[in-house]
């Protein structure tokens, strides 16, 4: 069943023809600067904040992030957790994502098993989602002991897509892994999208331009994610609007 989050990212996607989210890890910097990122990040145009990060996003500290961003920008809070310690209250819904290039049961099913009751009992809005990692994958690939899809074989990633589509995934992300040199190449994500057809393709890790975001749109993908571009400008808000105008209404 699609939720009121799923939904509203569906139809950012329909009117503008691709939906911009941004990454704020809690291991980062404080509540408050969360929050502050995040209201500029609306302001220039994003569609809702994703939360997360490999390592030591948990506990009172995401909590007080989730709590902070929403009080601030207004915006949706989506978790995008590492595992089941990435999981909280009082965000709006979560990627419920299985990484399915991981070599290991703890990133296929694992962490979905145990955190699954934990979704439920919060009240959080599951999206389900196929995560698959392209090289060079970063902190993320290592910590989800991915075989990295090499980036010459657009073939191999659409093929992952494609399983996880035919498992109910209505979305699926490429991720490059974040600060990566380069993003997941064009030609990688177009194989991919004609591979999904209806279902949602995410693309993140490396995106620091307004070029880069418009060629991978332009490409098929229809949300963009940035990261480390968001927590390292100095005006957060005019970063989020060269991104957003440049893949918005092409
Ligand atoms: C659905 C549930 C309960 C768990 C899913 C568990 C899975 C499949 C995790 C995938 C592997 C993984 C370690 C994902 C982490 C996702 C993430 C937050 C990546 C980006 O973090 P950044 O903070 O940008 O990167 P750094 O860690 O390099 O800082
Ligand atoms: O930090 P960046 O490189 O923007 O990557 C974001 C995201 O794809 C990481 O999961
Ligand atoms: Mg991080």
């Amino acid at each position: 069943m699609i939720g009121p989050v799923e939904g509203m990212l569906a139809t950012a996607v329909e009117t503008a023809g691709a939906a911009h989210l941004t990454l704020i890890d809690p291991d980062s910097q404080g509540p408050e600067a969360a929050g502050r990122m995040a209201k500029a990040a609306a302001k220039g145009g994003t569609d809702a904040i994703m939360v997360g990060g490999s390592v030591g996003a948990a506990g009172r500290a995401l909590e007080d992030t989730v709590r902070s961003i929403r009080a601030e920008s207004g915006l949706p809070v989506i978790l995008f957790p590492s595992g089941v310690s990435g999981l909280c209250s009082n965000a709006d819904a979560v990627f419920f994502m299985s990484l399915l290039n991981s070599r290991s049961a703890s990133y296929l099913i694992e962490n979905q098993a145990l955190g699954a009751p934990l979704v439920y009992k919060y009240g959080l809005e599951p999206i389900p989602m196929a995560y698959i990692i392209v090289e060079p994958g970063g902190t993320v690939g290592w910590v989800g002991d991915a075989k990295l899809i090499p980036r010459d074989k657009p073939e191999l990633a659409a093929a992952y897509a494609l399983a996880g589509k035919y498992f109910g995934m209505r979305m699926v992300y490429l991720e490059a892994g974040s600060g990566a040199g380069d993003p997941v190449p064009p030609k990688m994500v177009a194989a991919t999208k004609r591979a999904i057809g209806d279902a949602l393709l995410i693309v993140g890790g490396g995106i620091r331009s307004g070029d880069a975001a418009r060629r991978l749109v332009e490409a098929g993908a229809e949300i963009i994610v940035t990261g480390t571009g968001v927590e390292r400008s100095e005006d957060v808000e005019a970063f989020v609007r060269e991104i957003t105008s440049a893949m918005k209404g092409l």
